[in-house]
């Protein structure tokens, strides 16, 4: 559905692995709006990837460079926002989520998302031993805080990127009426 119009930002919430980036491009395609991503972002301003701050500065340091990262862009106009996976953990992230914008949790099984991650390097808590039982964990302790940000929850399990964007957008278009 391009160039059609939607109001105000969409925020993508979710595990490494749900689709945010890939999604979130394509819905920021298909409705005009500007594509942004907090992981890049924080690559873009150091200057080197993920892997790298997590050794430089722990998790602690990288989590830090999210939360300014995160407060800064979800105060942004007509966005798609792709957030980190564990952008919800804080609070304070939690909050500037739900005031700026629509909040999209991408859910998926923990065996879909191991498969989407198994062959990429880029994420420093899944270079573990046993990354699906890392995963199951995650799982575990963050569904119930993506569903408290979420506006609205979509299954990714099974499902196209071409498939999931078509959805997501006439989930959106009925939300949106509903609430006018
Ligand atoms: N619905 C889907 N079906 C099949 N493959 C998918 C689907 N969504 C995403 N993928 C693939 O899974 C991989 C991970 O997707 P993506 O990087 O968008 O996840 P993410 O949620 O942004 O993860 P992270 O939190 O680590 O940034 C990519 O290779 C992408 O092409
Ligand atoms: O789930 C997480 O905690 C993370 C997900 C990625 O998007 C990155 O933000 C980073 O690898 C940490
Ligand atoms: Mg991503």
């Amino acid at each position: 559905m391009p160039g059609m119009k939607m109001p105000g930002n969409f925020f993508l919430v979710g595990l490494m692995g749900a689709g945010k980036t890939t999604v979130g491009r394509t819905l920021a395609r298909s409705t005009g709006k500007t594509f942004l991503d907090s992981d890049h972002e924080i690559e873009a301003r150091t200057g080197v990837r993920i892997p790298t701050i997590f050794e430089m500065e722990g998790e602690g340091g990288f989590r830090a460079r999210e939360c300014a990262v995160i407060s800064e862009l979800t105060a942004m106009q007509d966005i798609v926002l792709a957030t980190g996976g564990g952008a919800v953990l804080n609070p304070e992230n939690r909050a500037a989520l739900r005031r700026g914008g629509f909040v999209i949790y991408l859910r998926a099984s923990v065996d879909d998302l191991y498969q989407r991650t198994a062959h990429d390097k880029n994420r420093p808590l899944l270079q573990t031993a046993n990354p699906k039982a890392r995963l199951a964990e995650l799982f575990e302790a963050r569904d119930p805080l993506y569903r408290e940000v979420a506006d609205l929850v979509m299954d990714t399990s099974r499902q196209t990127v071409q498939h999931l964007t078509h959805q997501l957008i006439l989930q959106l278009e009925k939300t949106l009426h509903a609430h006018r």
